[in-house]
C-alpha cells in the first residue's frame, strides 16, 4: 500500500510539494546529505587536516585522544584501539588518519562490509607490521565470524587459523605484532559488547558549533583558493547541520554560484541564492527533512509514530531517515524520540507556519529512546 493512500488532498499536495521530479525525497543526491559521495573523495582528502592541532572542534575527544597519543609515543608503545562513533561526516576518518599521521605509522583502511569472512580478515591482520594502524570503517558492519576474530586479535594479538574441515579441522595459532584499530561507526549501539569493550578509548562525535564550522570552511576556503567574507561564512556554516562535510560542500556550491552569478566572491547574499537554489532553508534543511517534519505534524497529529510508518510516509527507506535526516531534526529539536516512536516538538509545528497544538506542549516530557547521547568517555 502507498505510504500516501490515506493522506488528505491538502497533506498530500504538502507532501508533494516537496518531491523531486521521479517522485522521491533523492536523500542520496541532497546537497546536505552528511555521507560522502563518490566524487567527493578526493576533494575530501585535500582539504583534511593531517595533524591534531588542525582538527576544529570537538575538544574534549580531541584532548583525549592527544593525550592518548602522547602517552603511547613516550611509552614507545602502540596505544589502546580507538572506537570513534558519530553521524557521518564528522571527522572520523580525518581522527583515524590523524592517530597514524601523529603516531608516524603506517596505516592500513578497510570497512565492514569488506570484511564478510573471517578469512578477509586474518589475511590482513597477518599482513600487519609492528605499531601499524588498522582503520575499520562501519566496523558495525561487519560478519559475526570476523567479529569473533578481531577481538581475539585486539586483545592477545593472535589469530587461530582454521586448517582443514569438519572433525579434523585444527586451529593454529598466529601471533601477530602489536597493532592499534581504530574503528569507526555511525551506530555504536550495534556493536555487540565484548567488542565494544576491547576498546580503550572511546570517542563520539557531536555536531559542530557554528564558530568551529567557521574556522572549518575559512580553512578549506583558503586551501580551495576561494575568495570569501565572514558574512558569507557565517551563512554557510549557520546552515551545515552541524556537518564539516556539508560546510564544505556548500562552500564549493556558493563559490560555483558566486562565480557564475557574482563577483567571484562568497558573501552573503551568494549563500542566501546559492542555498535557497539548492532548497537549503535557514534552519540547513533541505527537502527530506522538511518531509519528516510535514508528515508528523500534518498526517500524525505530532505523533509519536514509529520510524518505519514515517519513512513510508515520506516515501524513504528507514535507515535514511534514521541515520540521514533524524539525528539533525532530534539534535535541533525539531523531533523528540520516545520509546513509543518519533514525535513532532514545538518547533517543528512553527518551522512549518503552523500553530502549536497542545499536545505537541507535553512531549518535551517524554522520556528520551535509549540512543540518544553517548559522550566521548574512557572504557577499560
Ligand atoms: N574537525 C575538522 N576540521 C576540519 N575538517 C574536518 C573536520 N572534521 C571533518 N572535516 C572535513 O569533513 C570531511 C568529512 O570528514 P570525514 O571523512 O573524516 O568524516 P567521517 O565522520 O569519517 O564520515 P563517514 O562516517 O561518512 O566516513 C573531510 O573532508 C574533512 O576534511
Amino acid at each position: 500500500m502507498s505510504g500516501d493512500a490515506e493522506l488528505t488532498a491538502a497533506e498530500r499536495a504538502a507532501l508533494d510539494a516537496l518531491r523531486t521530479e521521479d517522485g522521491s525525497f533523492d536523500a542520496t543526491g541532497r546537497v546536505v546529505d552528511p555521507v560522502e559521495v563518490d566524487d567527493e573523495r578526493v576533494v575530501e582528502a585535500a582539504l583534511r587536516p593531517r595533524r591534531l592541532e588542525e582538527f576544529a572542534g570537538q575538544p574534549k575527544v580531541r584532548d583525549q585522544l592527544s593525550l592518548v597519543l602522547e602517552a603511547a609515543r613516550r611509552r614507545g608503545s602502540p596505544p589502546d584501539h580507538v572506537l570513534l562513533s558519530g553521524p557521518p561526516g564528522l571527522g572520523k576518518t580525518t581522527l583515524a588518519m590523524m592517530v597514524a599521521s601523529e603516531l608516524d605509522r603506517p596505516i592500513r583502511v578497510t570497512s565492514g562490509p569488506a570484511i564478510q569472512h573471517a578469512g578477509d580478515l586474518a589475511a590482513l591482520l597477518s599482513s600487519l607490521v609492528e605499531g601499524e594502524v588498522l582503520f575499520l570503517d562501519e566496523i558495525h558492519r561487519m560478519s559475526r565470524s570476523a567479529e569473533e576474530m578481531l577481538y581475539l586479535a585486539m586483545e592477545d594479538f593472535r589469530v587461530d587459523v582454521v586448517v582443514g574441515k569438519g572433525p579434523g579441522a585444527t586451529a593454529i595459532p598466529l601471533e601477530l605484532p602489536p597493532f592499534t584499530v581504530v574503528g569507526a561507526t555511525t551506530r555504536a549501539g550495534l556493536l555487540p559488547a565484548p567488542l565494544r569493550d576491547r576498546f580503550g578509548f572511546t570517542g563520539h562525535l557531536d555536531f559542530y558549533e557554528v564558530a568551529d564550522l567557521m574556522t572549518i570552511l575559512r580553512r578549506s576556503a583558503r586551501l580551495l583558493g576561494v575568495e570569501a567574507d565572514d558574512t558569507g561564512i557565517a551563512e554557510i556554516a549557520s546552515r551545515s547541520r552541524g556537518t564539516p562535510r556539508i560546510a564544505n560542500r556548500l562552500l564549493r556550491r556558493v563559490r560555483d554560484w558566486a562565480q557564475v552569478h557574482g563577483s567571484g566572491l562568497v558573501d552573503e547574499e551568494a549563500a542566501h541564492a546559492a542555498l535557497a537554489l539548492f532548497d537549503v532553508d535557514a534552519a540547513g534543511l533541505d527537502r527530506l527533512d522538511r518531509a519528516v517534519l510535514e508528515a508528523l505534524c500534518r498526517r500524525f497529529g505530532g505523533g509519536p509514530v514509529g520510524l518505519s510508518t514515517l519513512a513510508v510516509a515520506v516515501g524513504e527507506e528507514s535507515d535514511t531517515v534514521e541515520t540521514v535526516a533524524e539525528p539533525f531534526l532530534v539534535r535541533e529539536g525539531f523531533v523528540i524520540r520516545t520509546p513509543r516512536g518519533r514525535a513532532a516538538a514545538p518547533k517543528a509545528w512553527r518551522h512549518l507556519g503552523l500553530s502549536v497544538p497542545r499536545s505537541a506542549m507535553t512531549q518535551d516530557a517524554l522520556p528520551l529512546d535509549d540512543d540518544d547521547a553517548p559522550t566521548g568517555r574512557f572504557t577499560s
